[in-house]
């Protein structure tokens, strides 16, 4: 990927409502000039794949965020999947059930895609992590919902609140799982020129 000059000038615009991307970012030291959440609609495609639906979501995502000429926008999606079948953020506590006693015992895969933006230029790249959640007893479900920690997350949980008791093993990017592989994250910036962290 060949790399854009480093431009102190360039300001970043997190295209997203996520807490957690904005509190992510804030651990390379990057504090979004402006949120700005596109809205678009996430519905899965009729057999879509899930890594190619993250991709999809994540493009339209900084497609539909429109950068001004000193702006870098980035974007996410992160979707949950478990064989071919996608999991979103559940719509109700009934789905959230439903996601989870899919979930429980079993090693799925979180995938989340990240989208830059400069002007017309968009790179778009995607980091998968499995993860294994353990047997949950009725009890340990019943508690989980009760917290109501599932509600905005894909797959009904969040590895980084009360769900941490749940998932005994992850390999991969736990930044990814959350919502924004860190990792990843910084590279694609600064190919794409924003300076942050340091010297360039
Ligand atoms: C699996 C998992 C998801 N999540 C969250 C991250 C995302 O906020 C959400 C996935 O939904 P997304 O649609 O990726 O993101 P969003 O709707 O929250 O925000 P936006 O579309 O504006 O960027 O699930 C966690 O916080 N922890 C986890 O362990």
């Amino acid at each position: 990927m060949n790399a854009r000059a480093p431009d102190p000038a360039l300001k970043l615009v997190l295209a997203s409502g996520s807490p957690r991307r904005r509190e992510l970012l804030g651990q390379l030291g990057i504090v979004p000039a402006a949120i700005r959440a596109p809205d678009i609609d996430e519905t899965p495609g009729k057999g879509e794949k899930p890594r190619d639906y993250v991709n999809r979501i994540a493009r339209q995502k900084a497609e539909a965020s429109v950068p001004s000429d000193d702006e870098l926008v980035l974007c996410a999606d992160t979707t949950v999947a478990a064989g071919r079948r996608i999991m979103g953020k559940p719509a109700d506590r009934a789905e959230a059930d439903a996601f989870l006693r899919l979930l429980s015992g079993r090693r799925h895969r979180v995938i989340t895609a990240i989208a830059a933006r400069r002007g017309d230029e968009i790179r778009v790249k995607d980091v998968e992590t499995a993860v294994k959640m353990k047997v949950l007893s009725e009890t340990e479900i019943s508690n989980y919902l009760d917290t109501g920690d599932w509600d905005g997350k894909a797959g009904a949980y969040a590895i980084q609140g009360p769900a941490g008791a749940l998932i005994p093993w992850i390999n991969g990017s736990f930044t990814g799982v959350v919502g924004l592989p860190l990792a990843e994250t910084a590279t694609l910036l600064r190919t794409m020129g924003l300076v942050f962290g340091g010297k360039p």
